[in-house]
């Protein structure tokens, strides 16, 4: 007893600056297979809480507590966005996706998922893939993106989703969608970044691509014609859209003085560095499209998809994100706020009216 006294601090999740309004917040031990997870459920408000299991070997617990906290948050906000009835939850698992994660380990955390009975379902995130989903649905039906279930890799509706958002930016900046001979810069050129880079190539844009992997580079000029650009130069070249589809916090201090574009719309997840960020691209007149908003193709398939067939249905409500952003832009310029901050207010203004409803 003493050394739990001791090695817990009274409200340490409570006063948590992450922990919000989390309903639910599980720490999950199991000893015969090493599991250690934090599985965190948000808001419940518009349906059971949707959100990728994560396999990282953190550090420490506070870290994994940090990520499950923040992210399940932000699953809230955009399953609320891509007007999905669902929640958001988030889990972490505290092991290293190639060394010491095994199929016995992941069942283990599918019967802690199964325990939810239903209030969190989990689904692929870093780390983890089909097989992993069909070890924990050996012991809860509470899980997306199994091998038997679904449209497979989402990367293909995150690239449709972000494509018809920057249709959405260029309508509301140019008056138009016509991308023929638009200069567009697209960085990082993996399972999104290069289908985005594809449609773009379609539509008649002239490329500039980046990549730290040399071959993927390769494979956009021989496909595209696609001119080339070093990756930490790519929001600085001479194009009219910038699209980030690499990693996070691309936006700062050090890049958006030099950002030439007039349009910023990408996959990447957690672009802005900072919300001072949102404010600076705003005062430049560089229109930004917020990421959870665009990039949430993946997520309605996962959703959505439970079945092969329903593809009709992840492709119609994917295609929407085309009008969300069309909306939180005219919004943004009306009520003179950032883009993100108007997502924000979209997503909890839906939130509110289903508590409303359920009052
Ligand atoms: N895959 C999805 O469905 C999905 C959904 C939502 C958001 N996202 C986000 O979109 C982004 C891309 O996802 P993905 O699935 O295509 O990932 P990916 O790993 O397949 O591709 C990322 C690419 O970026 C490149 N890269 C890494 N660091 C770079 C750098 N500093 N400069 C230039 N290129 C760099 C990598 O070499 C790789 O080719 C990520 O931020 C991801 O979180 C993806």
């Amino acid at each position: 007893m003493n050394a739990l006294n001791k090695s817990i601090e009274p409200g340490a999740v409570f006063d948590h600056g992450e922990f919000c309004d989390h309903e639910n917040v599980v720490f999950v031990r199991n000893k015969r297979t090493g599991l250690s997870a934090i599985i965190a459920v948000h808001d419940t408000t518009l349906g059971p809480a949707l959100g990728g299991c994560r396999v990282w070997p953190y550090p420490n617990p506070h870290d994994a507590l940090n990520d499950a906290l923040r992210l399940s948050k932000g699953m809230t906000y955009k399953n609320a966005l891509a007007g999905l009835n669902l929640g958001g939850g988030k889990a972490v698992i505290i092991a290293d996706a190639r060394e010491t994660k095994t199929a016995a380990m992941m069942e283990a955390f599918g019967a802690h998922v199964d325990r939810l009975h239903g209030t969190y379902i989990t689904a692929e995130d870093v780390g983890v893939s089909p097989a992993d989903m069909d070890a924990v649905s050996r012991k809860t039906k509470h899980v997306r993106g199994t091998s038997a279930m679904g449209l497979g890799d989402p990367s293909p509706f995150t690239a449709l989703g972000v494509f018809e958002g920057i249709k959405a930016a260029a309508r509301h900046v140019f008056g138009n969608d016509d991308l023929k001979g638009v200069r567009v810069s697209v960085q990082g050129l993996g399972h999104v970044g290069f289908d985005v880079a594809s449609r773009l190539h379609d539509a008649g844009a002239n490329l500039i691509v980046s990549d730290i992997h040399a071959p993927a580079v390769e494979k956009a000029v021989t496909a595209f014609g696609a001119k080339t650009v070093e990756a930490p130069d790519a929001h600085a070249v001479d194009a009219e859209i910038f699209v980030p589809c690499a990693l996070g916090a691309g936006l700062n201090r050090n890049t958006i003085q030099s950002i030439k574009a007039k349009i910023v719309a990408g996959a990447a997840n957690n672009q802005l560095e900072t919300p001072e960020d949102g404010r600076a691209l705003k005062d430049r007149g560089i229109l930004y499209a917020p990421d959870y908003a665009i990039n949430a193709g993946g997520v309605i398939s996962v959703a959505l998809a439970t079945h092969k067939d329903h593809e009709e249905g992840v492709r119609a409500k994917t295609m929407l994100i085309g009008d969300t952003l069309t909306e939180i832009f005219q919004r943004s310029v009306l009520e003179n706020k950032t883009p993100e901050a108007v997502a924000d207010e979209m997503a909890e203004e839906r939130l509110a009216a289903a508590a409303k409803r359920h009052l």
